[in-house]
């Protein structure tokens, strides 16, 4: 099920499906980009490429129908970034996160900076722990819970500071659906489809797996963006998920 926004050329899809674009060329991003259709994906762009070719990648790729997840996990005192989140929404982005561990004014003050936008405020969301993260980096930092229950203790956090959801690993999705309710949403990177590569990632789940975990979006990257076909694996995938366009 897709329908155009009348006001732009954006596409809306039923997807889940957030395609992570990690590329440090354009010309080869944008090649990948004018294979798929956004009737079957959002896009994601990470502080890679926003440092490399700045705003106008985001303008791109809306101009070829995308939603963008703009990825820069914003992290500073409440006022500065209450300003980042601010100029991502005049980008037009979909969605926008900061760190939960810049704590509640922050995350408080990100919130009301995109009050001014209304119903086209991007939907904002909070990272909780990183999935390349164990106990012992969180010992380090002098922080005693395991990972699934500080991430939890973030959750809960972003949750009271009235922001969207969060980012979190697709593992912990049905605790936080049972935990915070279904309303909130849960954005999983490390989703791997039946065959793909694990590469670097450890704790994979398929995306049926996380569809049934309760999982709103998924990121998903190199098993779409280094597949010879990558609008067919989009497809089987969403095919997969009940979700075609
Ligand atoms: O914030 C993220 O997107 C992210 C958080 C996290 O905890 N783990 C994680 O893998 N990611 C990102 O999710 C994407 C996963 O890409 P693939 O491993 O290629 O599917 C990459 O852009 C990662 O940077």
């Amino acid at each position: 099920m897709t329908s155009v926004n009348s006001s732009s050329s954006r596409v809306v899809t039923a997807s889940p499906v957030v395609v992570a674009l990690d590329y440090n060329n354009r010309d080869s991003a944008l090649a990948f980009v004018d294979r798929i259709d956004p009737r079957d994906c959002r896009l994601k762009v990470g502080k890679e490429m926003f440092t490399l070719f700045g705003p106008q990648i985001v303008r791109d790729l809306q101009q070829r129908g995308f939603d963008v997840f703009l990825d820069l996990k914003f992290h500073d005192i409440p006022n500065t970034t209450a300003h980042a989140v601010a100029a991502a929404a005049e980008l037009g982005v979909w969605m926008v996160n900061v760190h939960a561990s810049g704590g509640a004014r922050m995350m408080t003050a990100a919130r009301e900076a995109l009050l001014p936008f209304g119903k086209e405020a991007p939907l904002l969301i909070a990272v909780t722990v990183l999935t390349s993260m164990e106990a012992s980096d969180l010992a380090d930092l002098g922080i005693t819970l395991s990972p699934a229950d500080h991430a939890e203790r973030l959750a809960r956090l972003t949750q009271n500071c009235g922001l969207d959801g969060v980012v979190c690993s697709a593992q912990e999705a049905v605790r936080f659906k049972r935990e915070l309710g279904h309303g909130f949403r849960l954005v999983t990177p490390g989703i791997r489809p039946q065959g793909s590569e694990a590469g670097d990632q450890r704790r994979i789940m398929t995306p049926q797996e996380a569809l049934s975990a309760g999982v709103d979006y998924m990121v998903i990257g190199r098993p779409v963006t280094q597949s010879a076909d990558p609008a067919q694996t989009l497809k089987a995938i969403n095919a997969s998920l009940g979700k075609g366009a």
